[in-house]
């Protein structure tokens, strides 16, 4: 259940009013996604998708809506934000930032084909490339520098407040995470030599969507990518670290195991619009150990700000969508055992 900041049929006809849209036809809540709350909203007959964010600052929102725009007018299917009648992208509903977006077509697929893999490897080398014309990105903030910060910061939370409450991480984790740190600071120097621009930063399954085809009728019949969605973790680091997370994701069980012809179908649509260098060759492991750590270590320091919020309120637990650390923990141990 994602809905954190409710609204009221008159207060979203308000705020559409403010567009040349047409009246207000209908909201609804959606309950997927965990850190901001959507809602679809029907206005003049046409669908969209109304974003209230609830942890970023209007300044933040004000990038996203620079970066959004600007895929859109180079055909990467991201939602561009729409303008109200007098220009304005940016609104406010109960004192926090929110922006409308068309509502793009397609759902989430249940199984993750060879053919997603490859549609959506070419459209993250796109993604890539339609960023270079925009100018004074947003370094990762939780890249190569976080990763440490954050990692000495749950390895001290989770020896103050032993492993019965929080239950962070077992001794031999701890020792994973320590040597995994320190193998990519170790790394910094190649890390920096590695083409970078945009990355998306979250392009997990769950946020992109197909055009689903139920029953194929020919071989080339097949469910055809709508949309990317949320990008809102959009920012500048190694091309190679994002395609290592859609990698993570779409390509590996929750095991950490290939599922068979999915990763060289990533690669294949990915290399087919921009090829890798022979640096990048290099460092795909380093990479996917990299992207793996990133979601094990953001993943947990979700975990524990929740327990600490339902131990203040044990209502919070309602609104609470858990995803589970111990998956990247396990790709991180595959890759480190790994020769790529
Ligand atoms: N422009 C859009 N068109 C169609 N559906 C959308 C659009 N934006 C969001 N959605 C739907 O809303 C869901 C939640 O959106 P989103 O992933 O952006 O939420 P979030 O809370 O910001 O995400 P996360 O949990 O990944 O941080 C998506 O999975 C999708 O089903
Ligand atoms: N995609 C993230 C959550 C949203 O940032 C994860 O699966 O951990």
């Amino acid at each position: 259940m994602s809905v954190y900041t409710d609204l009221s049929a008159s207060e979203v006809a308000a705020y559409l009013s403010q567009f040349s849209l047409g009246d207000y036809d209908d909201h609804q809540g959606i309950s997927a996604g965990v850190e901001n709350t959507n809602f679809f909203v029907v206005a003049g007959g046409h669908k969209y998708v109304l974003t209230i964010f609830e942890h970023h600052s209007a300044k933040e929102v004000e990038n996203f809506i620079k970066v959004g725009r600007h895929l859109a007018e180079q055909g990467v299917p991201v939602p561009g934000p729409i303008a109200d009648a007098q220009g304005l992208y940016l609104h406010s509903l109960k004192n926090k930032p929110a922006i409308l977006c068309p509502c793009l077509p397609g759902s989430h697929p249940e199984q993750i084909t060879a053919d997603h893999c490859q549609q959506i490897g070419a459209a993250l080398a796109r993604f890539h490339l339609a960023g270079e014309g925009l100018d004074s990105l947003e370094e990762n903030n939780r890249g190569l520098q976080w990763w440490p910060e954050v990692g000495r910061e749950l390895i001290q939370a989770n020896m103050a407040t032993g492993l019965q409450k929080v239950a962070l991480l077992t001794e031999e984790q701890q020792e994973i995470l320590i040597d995994e740190i320190e193998f990519q600071e170790s790394n910094t120097e190649l890390w920096y030599e590695l083409p970078r621009g945009l990355i998306h930063g979250d392009l997990f399954h769950d946020n992109a969507l197909f055009e689903i085809v139920e029953f194929k009728s020919t071989e080339t019949d097949g469910d055809k990518l709508g949309a990317i969605l949320d990008i809102y973790n959009s920012c500048q680091d190694a091309w190679l670290f994002d395609l290592a997370i859609v990698a993570n994701d779409w390509c590996a069980n929750s095991a950490g195991v290939w599922q068979e012809g999915n990763l060289p179908a990533l690669m294949a649509g990915y290399q087919s619009v921009r090829e890798l260098t022979t640096l990048e060759q290099q460092a795909w492991g380093m990479c996917l150990r990299a992207a793996a750590l990133r979601f094990w270590l953001s993943r947990m320091m979700t975990q524990q700000h929740q327990a600490e919020a339902i131990a203040k309120d044990p209502m919070a637990a309602l609104v609470t969508t858990t995803k589970d650390p111990m998956e990247y923990f396990l790709k991180l141990v595959r890759h480190r055992d790994t020769q790529y």
